[in-house]
């Protein structure tokens, strides 16, 4: 899960994308990148690490125009080592686009061949974005008429995009000399959000992005999230166009997005992160009550960031004190979206500490929102048992992560997976708990869309149902091949 943001401005508009990413880089670690389009001129600035050591004050000054985009990455297809996956990817024709992604493509070995054999496009980097960009440049070149550019041959291409590409995208587009496109996939799997607020003289400006908070904290008012398959065109000079997608469409957005990745500030789809985050808390507290005897509980702690909001709801809905245990330093970011498992790792031990007092001969349960490959489960148990915990139960406010998640989230093969082949007691025992306690699946469905209209959740990677039904064992075992995290 990356990322993305766009402005449509009435004045310069670097400074305002910086200050978007910001607020989006607990999406995306590895590399960040800006572009600009004034007049028919593209400018672009793209760097490894995070948004405040990547760009210099010249670089910024570089990025020239009123309109503009940003990434945040967090790789899922190639590499995040790879400088030439660092988004966002340009192509010269038509008029000259820049895009950027968030998701993955399941399709990209078709996609490749296609735009090979068929489009005779060159391809250079192992990026599905890099695919996603040359399918919409030839679908946009193709619906170009005589006369310049309309918004309807814009939408044109995006629908035939749609046909053509298979898994999971939220995207943003600059067409210099025209203006600023975004869409968002069939499935609705990765988040998009419409923001919109008038400057001093009364006149439009618009921001699309992945979260809820950038509009907030912009000040925007938010517009809607973007339907299924929809589609948005705003012109250099402000103008709104929209087209919702004539095709097959359904909203199956990401539930680990409410689970893990998104801000508990973030409002996706209509629901609050914060709220699920707290109902998902009170319904592992019941299932808790009936595996642990309460009375065997001295106190309850939460697992630094995420997991804050459930651990203190399930404390309060068991009528158990809740402490901070572990504190955090601040300065390291979050150990699940970086590469490679030697990093994650150290990082868990130099990010989290454990403070002895809170630990000493009490009976803890620590709450996480979710075990993934269990790299901070592993140390976190180890870290209580070393701070004098007498007992050190374990409740995951997520399911068992047991399949692949193909649609944005670095995690693609079933080997690097804790609970991949194994029961809830032999996980309890890699990790080296007293008792471990999963959320249930139909809870977590419930946490996330009770008094909402949403009927269809993504909940592959903990059930193995995949929503867009091209996810083939075929093409999970091609994935297992040929990617390792
Ligand atoms: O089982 P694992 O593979 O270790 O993955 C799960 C852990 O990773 C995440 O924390 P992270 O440190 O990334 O971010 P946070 O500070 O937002 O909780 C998540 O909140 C879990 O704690
Ligand atoms: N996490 C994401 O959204 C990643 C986007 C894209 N698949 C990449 O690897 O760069
Ligand atoms: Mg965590």
């Amino acid at each position: 899960m990356c990322g993305i943001v766009g402005h449509v401005s009435t004045s310069p508009v670097n400074q305002q994308i910086y200050d978007s990413l910001l607020l989006l880089q607990h999406r995306g670690q590895d590399s960040t990148g800006i572009a600009t389009i004034e007049g028919n001129t593209l400018y672009r600035v793209k760097a490894k690490g995070q948004v405040r050591e990547a760009y210099r004050t010249r670089d910024m000054r570089s990025l020239l125009g009123e309109v503009g985009l940003g990434h945040v990455r967090y790789a899922t297809s190639g590499s995040a080592k790879n400088e030439d996956e660092v988004q966002p990817f340009y192509v010269n024709a038509p008029y000259g686009i820049v895009l950027v992604h968030n998701g993955n493509l399941t399709n990209t070995r078709e996609l490749s061949d296609e735009l090979f054999n068929i489009d005779r496009r060159h391809l250079n980097s192992d990026s599905d974005t890099e695919l996603l960009l040359n399918v919409l440049a030839n679908e946009l070149q193709n619906s170009i008429s005589e006369e310049d550019l309309t918004p309807d041959q814009v939408f044109d291409a995006v629908s035939h995009l749609h046909q053509r590409v298979e898994g999971s995208y939220a995207s943003i587009a600059l067409i210099a000399g025209h203006g600023l496109l975004a869409f968002r996939d069939p499935f609705g799997i990765r988040p998009l959000v419409l923001g919109h607020r008038l400057d001093d003289n009364g006149r439009d400006e618009w921001v699309v992005a992945s979260e809820s908070l950038v509009v907030d904290a912009g000040g925007y008012e938010l517009v809607r999230e973007l339907a299924p398959g929809e589609m948005v065109f705003i012109t250099t000079a402000g103008e709104l166009h929209t087209r919702e997608y004539d095709g097959p469409t359904r909203l199956a957005p990401c539930s680990f997005e409410y689970v893990y990745l998104a801000r508990p500030d973030s409002v996706m789809n209509g629901i609050s992160v914060y709220d699920t985050r707290l109902r998902m808390g009170e319904k592992l507290a019941r299932k808790v009550e009936r595996e642990i005897p309460l009375d065997e509980i001295d106190v309850v702690m939460p697992i630094p960031d995420s997991a804050r909001p459930s651990a203190m709801q399930l404390a309060q809905t068991l009528g158990l004190p809740y402490r901070e245990g572990f504190y955090k330093n601040r300065y390291i970011g979050r150990t699940f979206i970086m590469p490679g498992q030697k990093v994650r790792k150290k990082s868990v031990r130099q990010k989290l500490n454990a403070l002895p007092r809170e630990f000493e001969r009490k009976r803890v349960l620590l709450v996480d929102d979710s075990i993934v490959r269990g790299t901070t489960s592993q140390e976190i148990v180890e870290m209580a048992r070393q701070a004098g915990a007498a007992k050190v139960y374990f409740a995951s406010a997520a399911p068992a992560v047991r399949y692949p998640h193909v649609y944005g989230i670095n995690m693609p093969t079933r080997g690097e997976l804790v609970a991949s082949a194994r029961t809830v007691e032999e996980i309890c025992s890699v990790i080296g708990a007293d008792a471990l306690v999963y959320q249930d699946v139909d809870d977590l469905f419930a946490a996330i869309t009770e008094g909402t209209e949403m009927t269809e959740l993504d909940m592959s990677c903990f059930t193995g149902e995949y929503v867009t039904g091209t996810v083939t064992p075929e093409y999970l075992a091609w994935l297992e091949r040929t990617r390792s995290s």
